[in-house]
């Protein structure tokens, strides 16, 4: 499979085909017919991230609602069974069928051979028991009417029926811890591919919904390996090789059922007492007899076809019955129970929650929601409501259909039926035969029923399948085309900005946030960016730091826009590579409910967690007096919210460093500390100048908003004296500095003004306070005064 350039992506940002104008709804029904949206492909061909992307989005056209309101199917919606999906469903098996085998055999291709192997075998063993067990019945059957005791053969039997127990057992346990250890294998290295590919992803990629959406199905997919997927409807690539269980199971049951009918079981075959001679039945009977065989898994085929049907023809924003698969509405549903959901368990939000009262508000949200998802929002109307009510009375008179249908092999008269060939045809009527032809037949009906069922789920899966192989493929969004990628060179003195026409407009946005933004910082100087709240000064820092990719799209002035460090485009230097020489404090910055430690060695974990790094971080930051007076200094774990669990991160377990003395016998000590606002900014300084040494630029949002003078002078003097040569004094670095505190600004070589996304001055402090009419010298009037 080829991965998906990064040329294309940054210029073709992923699309539904049905976003671009140019795909007509013929277009969409192409795909019926082999060709697909965009691309074409055949089955075993190699296939690249963009059609299989795009077959993915063509099984979730948009739909509901008049057309401006029109929604895609939102992640993790039900398919419907129809002659399209199938198309596309089939093309996805068809291009990913062959990465799946490689990535399930790749950890351990002889166990997961052997899985495959014992799974079939499993599949044999009902019917071995069910001859074994019909032996013993028939010799017990021969021992009453005869009176002829002790019987060895029953003795023979007895000891052999125990022994294929203890045999099993045997097999079982190997089988099952065989594949425990597979399934424990894969299941890690779906986790660690999902994961990796997520650290991988950058800002602008998991910002475009279409990717949103192929990683939250490719997640499913994910998911539907912990062997819990079953429950929730999710249904894995190990589920399939259960389903060759149940193939083996129906095979030697129906040769059982067979052979039963036939007399052709040795020692089955006559019954001691009194052997019947049946006449020769009717041949024309036999097809009908033997259909009545498979007549309740028929029906309980169509009838598990029938709510996709009903679905179509009642409302479209009917929540499914069936678990696991979203309708539509039921995605949206399910969302807003998720969103509350974590309303009520995440700390950061506690503060709020209970200051604006909005507990009952969010208990009310969630309980409507999960209602719906679980059907109970009609529990107190009568049970015909729903059936006399016009728009859902088709639906729910196929649903009651579906449920007659499923429910026929319980039917007293099929199962009459049922035993019709084995009376007509059985040349024995002795009880063991009996028994087995009863078992068999159960058996065959509950599997092929079980078979039906997993069809269902597993047409479902193949969509989050190809999402999980579509997105395993994404490029991130910023990283360069190999043959555009260009080394980053170091300058003397620090790191040479040059932007020329930057524009930048958020995901979805029409209005531009950064507009034709040029200015030029020498490498060694200091910039102050200053401007109102909502100027766009921190989205200048993200576009300045590679997190954002500024705008393509032509500049409001015409001019090619251009974003230059040290003489090289931006775009064309690897993003990971670039990070490695800069340093940065965000406005808003992680609180990891974790150690000192580790909340300021996360700014270079190179270093190791080395007490010598954190501490000459801290003492640049100023920290060193707040470290050393707390109860366990670098090692006490820091509280963000004071509730003792929590933390604003979204991180989970705290980072783990041998020898760490934050933990005492494996568990994380009690002794914990809440920090000030202005303590935590310490802390975050001390993140941003652990990589201080060999960063080129430090760019730095608001990094004195929480201090006191008497911090904002030590800070401002500890950057002084990180940017320079400790030796010659001379300049090493370049510093971005964004501030309100125009006292601050004034020391910087240059200041930016921003207003509205423009820069409206620049210059040094006495240049613009000099201005005429200046916006910055009035500023800096107003908070002088
Ligand atoms: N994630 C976002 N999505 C869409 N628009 C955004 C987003 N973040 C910011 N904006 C828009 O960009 C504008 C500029 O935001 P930005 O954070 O860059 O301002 P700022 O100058 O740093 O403000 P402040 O001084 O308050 O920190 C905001 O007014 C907002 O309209």
């Amino acid at each position: 499979m080829r991965r998906f350039k990064s040329t294309l992506v940054q210029r073709n940002h992923f699309k539904h085909p049905e976003d671009d104008e140019s795909t007509t709804s013929s277009d969409a029904d192409s795909t019926d017919s082999g060709s697909d949206a965009g691309t074409t492909f055949r089955c075993g061909q190699d296939v690249d991230s963009r059609s299989l992307f795009d077959v993915w989005s063509a099984s979730r056209p948009k739909q509901g609602g008049p057309e401006q309101a029109k929604f895609f199917l939102p992640p993790g919606s039900r398919r419907r069974l129809t002659p399209k999906n199938i198309a596309l469903a089939s093309r996805i098996v068809c291009s990913t069928s062959y990465e799946l085998l490689r990535l399930l055999s790749g950890l351990n291709p002889i166990r997961t051979a052997i899985m495959i192997f014992l799974t079939i075998i499993r599949g044999l063993l009902p019917a071995f028991r069910g001859y074994s067990q019909a032996l013993i019945l028939d010799e017990v059957q021969k021992l009453i009417s005869s009176g002829d005791f002790p019987s060895t053969r029953l003795g023979h039997l007895l000891a052999r029926e125990g022994f294929r127990m203890f045999a099993e057992s045997i097999f079982d346990a190997f089988a099952n811890d065989n594949e425990s250890k597979v399934h424990a294998s894969v299941r890690f290295l779906m986790e660690h591919r999902q994961l990796e590919q997520r650290l991988r992803l950058d800002i602008p990629t998991l910002a475009d919904p279409a990717i949103r959406d192929l990683l939250h199905e490719s997640d499913l997919f994910v998911r539907s390996f912990n062997g819990l997927g079953f429950g929730f409807g999710l249904f894995s690539p190990f589920d399939l090789i259960r389903v060759l269980s149940s193939l083996a199971e129906v095979a030697s049951q129906l040769y059982v059922l067979y052979s039963t009918t036939q007399g052709s079981l040795p020692f089955l075959t006559s019954s001691p007492s009194s052997p019947t001679t049946k006449d020769e039945p009717n041949a024309r009977l036999q097809a009908p007899l033997l259909a009545i065989l498979i007549l309740p898994t028929l029906f309980s085929l169509i009838g598990s076809l029938l709510p996709s049907f009903s679905l179509s023809l009642s409302s479209p924003y009917a929540l499914s019955s069936e678990s696991g698969y979203y309708s539509p509405s039921h995605a949206h549903v399910s969302e807003r129970a998720e969103r509350m959901r974590s309303l009520a368990h995440g700390e950061p939000f506690r503060a709020e929650v209970a200051l604006f009262g909005l507990g009952p508000w969010i208990l009310d949200s969630w309980a409507s929601a999960r209602k719906r998802i679980l059907g109970l929002e009609e529990a107190d109307a009568s049970p015909l409501s729903g059936i006399l009510r016009s728009e859902t009375g088709v639906g729910s008179l196929i649903m009651a259909l579906r449920w007659l249908l499923t429910q026929s092999n319980a039917s007293e008269m099929i199962v009459l039926l049922q035993n019709l060939p084995f009376l007509l045809y059985a040349s024995s009527t002795s009880l063991g035969s009996l028994a087995l032809y009863r078992a068999s037949l159960q058996s065959v009906v509950f599997t092929m029923r079980s078979l039906v069922a997993s069809f269902e789920r597993a047409f479902q899966s193949v969509f989050f399948m190809g999402a999980f192989f579509a997105a395993m493929m994404v490029e991130p969004k910023l990283s360069p085309a190999p043959e555009e990628k260009m080394d980053y060179q170091s300058y003397e003195g620090g790191m040479k900005i040059e932007a020329r026409n930057i524009s930048y407009t958020y995901p979805g946005n029409s209005k531009r946030t950064l507009n034709d933004v040029s200015f030029v910082v020498e490498a060694g100087e200091m910039l102050a960016i200053v401007g109102y709240n909502g100027s766009g000064k921190s989205t200048l820092a993200n576009v300045l730091l590679r997190i954002f990719d500024y705008d393509t799209s032509s500049s409001p002035s015409d001019s090619e826009p251009e974003l230059l460090i040290n003489g090289l485009p931006i775009r064309q230097l690897d993003p990971s590579e670039y990070h490695s020489h800069v340093t940065a404090l965000f406005q808003v910055f992680s609180k990891l409910n974790a150690t000192v430690r580790e909340n300021v060695g996360i700014g270079n974990v190179g270093d190791g967690f080395s007490d010598k790094a954190v501490e000459e971080a801290a003492r640049r930051a100023g920290a060193v007096k707040l470290v050393r007076g707390l109860p366990r200094g670098l090692d006490t774990r820091l509280e963000c919210m004071g509730l003792g669990m929590g933390m604003t991160s979204g991180m989970g377990e705290p980072l783990e460093r041998p020898g760490d003395e934050g933990y005492e016998n494996g568990m994380a000590s009690d002794v914990r500390q809440g920090l000030s606002g202005g303590e935590w900014q310490r802390v975050a300084i001390s993140r941003a100048l652990m990589r201080a040494r060999t960063a080129d630029l430090l760019l730095l949002d608001e990094p004195t908003s929480h201090l006191d003078a008497h911090a904002q002078h030590n800070v401002l003097k500890s950057i002084d004296h990180i940017r320079r040569d400790p030796v010659t004094g001379k300049r090493t670095k370049t510093v971005i500095i964004i501030t309100h505190q125009l006292s601050i600004a004034r020391k910087a070589d240059k200041i930016a003004m921003l207003e509205n996304g423009s820069i409206t001055e620049f210059g040094t402090h006495d240049e613009l306070l000099a201005r005429p009419n200046s916006r910055y010298g009035a500023m800096y009037r107003a908070t002088a005064c």
